[in-house]
């Protein structure tokens, strides 16, 4: 569960979110989208405790995380996993090494307990045989691939994806769509999906909450927000207010 009470987040004097408060249930599947630079990546951000609000509160489960020392915040990081947007892989490791990498510094594992792992969750990903594969010998989707298998390798019971499908052909990204469904499905987590793509919002998420110049002005199940008069709301999903590939807005 995930909790965000009137979050507020200021950089340099310019105000990104504001009194944003937001409820993810357990086990859910919660749609972030928005044009481009309303401040969705600094929510994840703030989810994970790499970033500090202004003011306000994040609770991750039961505990609050903003005023928490670095220590604390590694202990309740890993109950959770993140897939960023460029995948962030590192490029030295192998393609095993890269999932093993959290299991290796977090846990007592074995060795050979920790090659199982990682055997078993890039089968989840559709990677068999890949371990030792370099990130530079990968497509983008692969990578995408790994990177959600190494944050899942401790079975967090929550995980943030970052533009997952951004960058990918409609197949890959249906594949991406796909995994984040059964990563729910297999370990129960709970989801909260950063993305411009709307066919994939509309395939996985159980609820979807919009921002929009820093402030949440929709949220609900796909009906509803389907159904909202708000025109800002209406234009976004309907790809008239959107995100372009150059990454700006139009209008
Ligand atoms: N660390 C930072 N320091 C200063 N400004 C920042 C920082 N991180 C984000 N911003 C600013 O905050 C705003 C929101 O950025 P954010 O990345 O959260 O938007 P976004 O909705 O995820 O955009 P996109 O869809 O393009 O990824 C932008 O104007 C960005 O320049």
């Amino acid at each position: 569960m995930i909790n965000l009470v009137n979050v507020n987040m200021t950089f340099h004097g310019k105000q990104i979110l504001k009194d944003i408060n937001l409820s993810v249930k357990q086990g859910e599947i919660m749609v972030i989208i928005g044009p481009s630079g309303s401040g969705k990546s600094t929510l994840l951000r703030l989810m994970i405790g790499l970033l500090k609000p202004t003011a306000g509160e994040v609770w991750i489960h039961d505990r609050e995380i903003t005023a928490m020392d670095e220590d604390h915040l590694n202990q309740i990081r890993l109950e959770m996993g993140m897939v960023f947007q460029y995948s962030a892989l590192f490029d030295s490791m192998t393609v095993g090494e890269n999932v093993a990498f959290g299991l290796r510094q977090h846990t007592t594992l074995t060795e050979q307990e920790i090659r199982q792992v990682v055997r078993r969750k890039l089968r989840m990903v559709g990677l068999s045989g890949q371990e030792r594969a370099m990130p530079s010998e990968l497509s983008g989707g692969m990578k995408k691939r790994v990177s959600l298998a190494r944050a899942i390798a401790a079975d967090p019971h929550i995980v943030l994806y970052d533009e997952p499908t951004s960058g990918l052909d409609p197949i890959m990204s249906a594949t991406i769509n796909r995994l984040i469904l059964n990563t729910r499905r297999v370990i129960g987590a709970t989801s909260v999906v950063v993305t411009h793509d709307m066919a994939s919002a509309f395939y996985i998420a159980d609820r979807i909450a919009m921002i929009y110049k820093g402030s949440i002005i929709a949220m609900g199940t796909l009906e509803e927000i389907k159904a909202s008069t708000n025109p800002v709301v209406a234009k976004f999903i309907a790809g008239i207010v959107g995100y372009t590939d150059k990454g700006r807005t139009k209008s």
